[in-house]
């Protein structure tokens, strides 16, 4: 479980994030959601330490993650998978070698079990027949595939997706959205999602987090987002594409 107190973040005195709590669950999806810039990826960035908060505390299972010392922030590291929105493969590599690249870095099993370990990632993603093609020859949703299984290389307890449709078509999306929410729940990691999809929403929230200009407006599960009261929530919903279809689908019925 991660537990964020009072979070803080400014840029040059401009408030990005404002007094932020929230907690992100074990074996659950926890979804962030909100406009674009009302400050998600700041606060994933917060959350992972790419982004050191103005002040707050944000806790991995109980140990305050900001002030550690850079030896304890490196152990912690390990524990964290990171899904970058739009892959970030490393082309020169193959998608097998991508999937070792953090066991080749941190693990000190030999080659042998870190081949075994990638292939079985791979394996798990439903990739090992591509193991040996290079980002260029798969498809966008290969890809987030490929780094959904190197993000999952180190048996990591906590996995942190940024946008993981962007760029992807509903279909694609959807099978993305599975296969987050499986592994969360076969693996018990807690899984962070930014996302402002509410198809994703709908289809794996476990638990939803809704942004607005910095500060956290709502928060609940799935089934709660789309009857809410809450008017900017409301906003953010009706003006989704999700919605949209949904009222054009019901135009159509008459
Ligand atoms: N390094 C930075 N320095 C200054 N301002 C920043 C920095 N990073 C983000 N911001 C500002 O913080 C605000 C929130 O940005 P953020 O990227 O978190 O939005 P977001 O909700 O993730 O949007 P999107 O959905 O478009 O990615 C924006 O006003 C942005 O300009």
């Amino acid at each position: 479980m991660i537990e964020v107190k009072n979070l803080r973040k400014e840029f040059d005195g401009e408030i990005v994030l404002d007094n932020i709590n929230a907690s992100f669950h074990n074996g659950m999806v926890n979804m962030i959601i909100g406009k674009s810039g009302s400050g998600k990826t700041v606060l994933l960035k917060c959350l992972v330490g790419l982004l050191s908060p103005t002040s707050g505390e944000i806790r991995y299972d109980g140990k305050n993650f900001v002030g550690l010392k850079s030896k304890e922030v490196r152990r912690l590291r390990r524990d964290i998978g990171m899904l970058f929105q739009g892959a970030a493969l490393f082309d020169s590599r193959t998608v097998l070698e991508n999937v070792m690249f953090p066991l080749d870095m941190f693990s000190r099993k030999n080659r042998r079990e870190r081949k075994k370990r990638a292939e079985f990632c791979l394996e798990r993603v439903n990739l090992l027949e591509a193991a040996n093609l290079y980002p260029s020859e798969i498809s966008g949703g290969m890809k987030k595939r490929a780094a959904i299984a190197r993000a999952i290389a180190l048996n990591p307890k906590y996995l942190f997706c940024d946008e993981p449709n962007s760029g992807l078509d509903p279909k694609t999306s959807q099978l993305i959205d599975e296969l987050i929410h499986d592994l969360t729940k076969d693996f018990s990691m807690t899984t962070v999602v930014v996302s402002h999809d509410m198809n994703s929403v709908i289809n794996i929230g476990d638990k939803v987090i809704f942004i607005n200009e910095g500060v956290k407006e709502w928060e609940g599960n799935k089934s709660e987002v789309m009857g809410t009261d809450n008017e900017k929530l409301n906003d953010f919903v009706f003006a989704s594409d999700l919605f949209k279809k949904i009222k054009e689908a019901e135009e159509e019925k008459g």
